[in-house]
């Protein structure tokens, strides 16, 4: 299912937070929503998972303005795994996950053994069907992550909302979570901030800050030192992936706007080392395919 997302204003206690943002996501893309802390992400997303009514603009599904339909038909569209998900619930993880199901259920909303496999499958994509009676308030902030996402997938929706999915999660399970949504063939917007698993897994990026898209494009088109520099304030090498060639990120701190050339003794750290590349460009890369980085311990 496409999204289009034309013209979006959102405002909160009087105030603009969101303005004019256009975001295109074809049917089965993962579109990634990067940007530093306070610049949007959540509060755009919030509008397209219908937490916030938009004050201007549109969020279409397939060509459907998705403000315009009944809470029931938007739910059983697209699912939201929201930013405050970690909130106490004084459920069991299997009552959890079958709230999912509740935009299917007509009359009694008793679920069905329909439901109850759908959920227990949900779980298990998740590597949770363990914790099935245990009880949510006394999860890991990881396993309630996990749990959170069975629960959208319970839903069977056609579009996902992630605000940050990689949450609380280790690094193998970060993994496994977004590829998973990949796997999972939904229209998926995520909010992100680890930008080197943005660029290995999103179709394309949009760029966040002071509530505007200031960037959009493939992971390589964004992600530029320049833009790295302007909005997160950070100095970026770029070098690719070995295997897959997706644009990875090594991060310094930018030099502080008061260190002068002359101020800056030859040996700081922001004095690049001798035969480093300088600063966007892929260095070229080893006979092995992958990039050297002379300032990298060797393996042992
Ligand atoms: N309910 C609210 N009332 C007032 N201001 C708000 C409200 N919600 C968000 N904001 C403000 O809107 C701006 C954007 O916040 P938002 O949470 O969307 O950013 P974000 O990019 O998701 O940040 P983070 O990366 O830290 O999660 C921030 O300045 C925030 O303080």
């Amino acid at each position: 299912m496409r999204v289009d997302i034309d013209g979006l204003a959102v405002e909160v206690a009087g105030r603009r937070l969101i303005h004019e943002v256009t975001l295109r996501a074809a049917e089965g893309q993962l579109i990634g929503l990067i940007g530093p802390n306070g610049s949007g992400k959540s509060t755009l997303l919030r509008c397209v998972y219908r937490a916030l009514r938009p004050a201007g603009g549109t969020v279409r599904l397939d060509g459907a303005d998705l403000h315009a339909m009944d809470a029931r038909e938007g739910a059983r569209l697209l699912a939201a795994l929201p930013q405050e998900g970690q909130a106490t619930f004084d459920f069991t993880v299997a009552e959890i996950v079958a709230m999912g199901r509740l935009p299917h259920q007509r009359g009694s909303g008793r679920a069905s053994a329909a439901d109850e496999e759908i959920c227990a499958r949900a779980l298990a994509r998740v590597g949770a069907g363990h914790l099935a009676h245990r009880g949510f308030p006394g999860l890991s902030g990881g396993e309630k992550q996990r749990v959170l996402i069975a629960r959208a997938l319970a839903q069977q929706p056609r579009v996902l909302v992630l605000d940050e999915p990689t949450n609380h999660l280790d690094i193998a399970q970060q993994l496994e979570v977004l590829a998973l949504v990949r796997d999972s063939r939904l229209t998926v917007l995520a909010a992100l901030h680890d930008l080197n698993l943005a660029a290995q897994h999103c179709d394309a990026l949009y760029v966040l800050d002071g509530g505007r898209i200031v960037a959009s494009g493939a992971p390589h088109e964004v992600l530029t030192a320049e833009l790295l520099a302007e909005v997160f304030g950070v100095r970026a090498h770029r070098v690719r992936h070995p295997e897959t060639g997706a644009v990875q990120l090594l991060f310094d701190r930018l030099p502080q706007r008061t260190d002068t050339p002359e101020a800056a003794p030859p040996d700081t750290p922001e004095a690049a080392p001798p035969g480093a590349p300088d600063g966007d460009g892929p260095p070229p890369p080893g006979p092995d395919g992958a990039a050297d980085s002379p300032s990298l311990p060797s393996p042992r």
